[in-house]
């Protein structure tokens, strides 16, 4: 395994505005050229998630947009798959509640690579196994369409009581737009991850600065 690529002292900074990919919503343009153009725009993180394809597939999907990143030195992370992130040799990798459990893998992969945790209430925020992650994402705070499995939206306020109670760097997921940036400010957070709102738009570079713009104006 490479040295930590991401030293701790940038984490803050790559989790301001974190892509996550939907190979879907890029359409025949294609994961790379989608995250190319996001990166333009001001994406400081990438996640590549894939829920309906093999490893295989998962893989391909990792190189192809590790390609795409190469030269920017924006990080890239992996949902889900930590055999993935490592065959890739990816920066990290994002944990749900059901995945593998973020302890074992920390063991596992030892202090070079980020590991990101999903939460959903202040109960999974507390909870001893956050130590070991270097992230949290909390989420969903608004209804979403791109996860249909995703836990009952918390809001602007729940969101807050799960960020007080993270005691670690904090993004929030779900239904984040530009325009709902400001119900996120003052809220505890590091950051903003989106899907749909970069992944679905006509020109992702003007959705990722107008969402970078929005963030970086108003976080504190
Ligand atoms: C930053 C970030 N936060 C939350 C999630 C959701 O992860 P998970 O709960 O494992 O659900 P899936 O994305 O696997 O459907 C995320 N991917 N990224
Ligand atoms: C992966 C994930 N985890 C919680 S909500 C969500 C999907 C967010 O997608 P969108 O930004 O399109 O609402
Ligand atoms: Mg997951």
């Amino acid at each position: 395994m490479k040295g930590r690529r991401v030293p701790r002292s940038r984490l803050r900074a790559v989790l301001r505005l974190c892509l996550v990919t939907d190979a879907a919503l890029c359409g025949d343009r294609g994961v790379p050229a989608v995250v190319r153009a996001a990166v333009a725009g001001g994406v400081t993180s990438v996640q590549v998630r894939v829920k309906d394809g093999s490893d295989r597939d998962r893989l391909a999907q990792v190189r192809a947009v590790q390609h795409a990143l190469h030269g920017t030195g924006v990080p890239l992370l992996v949902d889900d798959a930590v055999d993935v992130a490592v065959l890739a040799g990816a920066d990290g990798v994002h944990l749900g509640q059901s995945d593998l459990p973020v302890e074992e893998v920390r063991r596992w992969l030892g202090p070079d690579l980020i590991i990101g945790l999903s939460v959903s209430s202040v109960e999974q925020a507390s909870a001893s196994e956050c130590a070991a992650a270097d992230y949290l994402g909390i989420g969903p705070v608004w209804a979403t369409a791109t996860k249909p499995d995703a836990a009952v939206p918390l809001g602007p306020e729940g969101l807050a009581r799960v960020a007080a109670s993270a005691g670690r760097p904090a993004v929030a997921i779900g239904g984040i737009t530009a325009a709902r940036l400001p119900a996120l400010r003052g809220r505890g957070l590091d950051g903003v991850c989106t899907v749909s709102e970069v992944c679905a738009a006509p020109d992702p570079a003007v959705v990722a600065a107008r969402l970078r713009a929005g963030w970086d104006g108003g976080r504190r």
